[in-house]
């Protein structure tokens, strides 16, 4: 079935239906990884936006059972050049084609992903509306121009009720803005004992669980939408061991007094360089975001930058210099990409052994 996406600046993309026959309205944003779109698709903090991906061949993989970073994908749509029909791997459950109609995300194939690519690289992020062949374009551009972005997403992906993944070491509670389920099988494989909570738990509730650290995990949407989190965290940074990954660190800056922005067309991919300030280490990593800390509000805050990256200097870590908090923009958990900085979990660990507190547990 024939399709085209309409974007806000009156570009017109024509090309073909896969997935839901849905209509949808979101932020078009592009994805360089070469693979990976399976986790890509599953991954919470794509909530409602429209996934372009750079690579023109997706799907020749097929679908598996074990990739997923969550059960159930909100991404509000993909954009591809050329989807598999026959995809190969001896994993492989079933077409992309056939996933993203039972899960209900529309799509669009056929399209010259280079060229859209590059609008977004010069004009920034763009609204976008995935619809039939018949919608009027000029009304639909008038309508994405006056477009209100949703500022729900984190509430609508996180768990609504604590729940307990068990393990023998060390207590953690993970606070879910919208996780992938990389970050709790990390915990698990380095034995803690992992207890999530919904995005709005307050300190008094993280607290009464009586954890040797908190985890803050990624999600979709601007920090500054979940000032109840924000909030939270002021009250646990220096009672316990803290860890962000993501909007995760973008949340703990912010309750540690530093600010957020918007970039123009974010980081998504499996190729960002991030260099260590201290050491000059420079890891290859997973990024998928649209806002960062803004550099300058570090200052007259507690916290150091610890990471930066590569290519535009934009702040990828920090930590705090007094208590124990720290927090990366990319992912260590990785899936998709690469897994260079997976140390970062143990690292988390080693903190919370070193600030182990009085035991009050029998
Ligand atoms: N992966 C994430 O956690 C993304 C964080 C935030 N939603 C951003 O786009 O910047």
């Amino acid at each position: 079935m024939k399709r085209k996406l309409i974007l806000e600046n009156g570009a017109v993309f024509h090309g073909e239906g896969i997935g839901s026959e849905r209509e949808t309205v979101g932020e078009v944003v592009f994805n360089t990884g070469m693979t990976g779109y399976q986790e890509i698709l599953s991954d919470p903090s794509y909530c409602d936006q429209l996934v372009t991906l750079t690579y023109p061949l997706i799907g020749n993989y097929g679908i598996n059972r074990d990739d997923f970073e969550t059960m159930h994908p909100s991404a509000g749509g993909l954009i591809i050049k050329e989807a598999a029909s026959h995809p190969s791997n001896f994993r492989s459950i079933g077409t992309l084609s056939e996933w993203l109609k039972e899960k209900d995300i529309p799509g669009l194939c056929g399209i010259d992903t280079r060229r859209l690519t590059k609008m977004i690289r010069t004009a920034g992020t763009l609204r976008g509306r995935l619809c039939t062949e018949e919608v009027d374009e000029e009304e639909a551009v008038r309508e994405l121009q006056q477009w209100i972005d949703s500022r729900d997403q984190v509430s609508r992906v996180s768990t609504k009720n604590a729940y307990h993944a068990p393990g023998n070491g060390k207590r953690v509670v993970l606070m879910d803005y919208g996780a992938k389920h990389g970050i709790t099988r990390n915990l698990l494989s380095r034995g803690c004992d992992v207890f999530v909570l919904p995005y709005n738990a307050t300190a008094k509730e993280v607290l009464a669980l009586n954890p040797d650290g908190v985890m803050l995990s990624n999600g979709p949407g601007d920090p500054e939408d979940v000032p109840e989190a924000v909030k939270t965290l002021r009250s646990l940074v220096g009672e316990v061991p803290v860890f962000g990954i993501c909007l995760g660190h973008q949340l703990l800056s912010l309750a540690c007094g530093a600010t957020s922005s918007k970039l123009k067309f974010g980081h998504r991919g499996g190729n960002h360089p991030v260099k260590q300030v201290k050491t000059g280490r420079v890891d290859i990593t997973s990024q998928n975001h649209g806002y960062t800390v803004d550099r300058d509000s570090l200052m007259g805050t507690d916290l150091v930058l610890t990471h930066v990256n590569v290519n535009d200097g934009t702040v990828e870590g920090v930590e705090h210099r007094e208590y124990p908090a720290f927090s990366v923009q990319y992912h260590p958990e990785a899936c998709p990409g690469p897994s260079d900085a997976n140390d970062l979990f143990d690292q988390f660990v080693r903190l919370m052994n070193r600030y182990e507190k009085v035991p009050t547990r029998i």
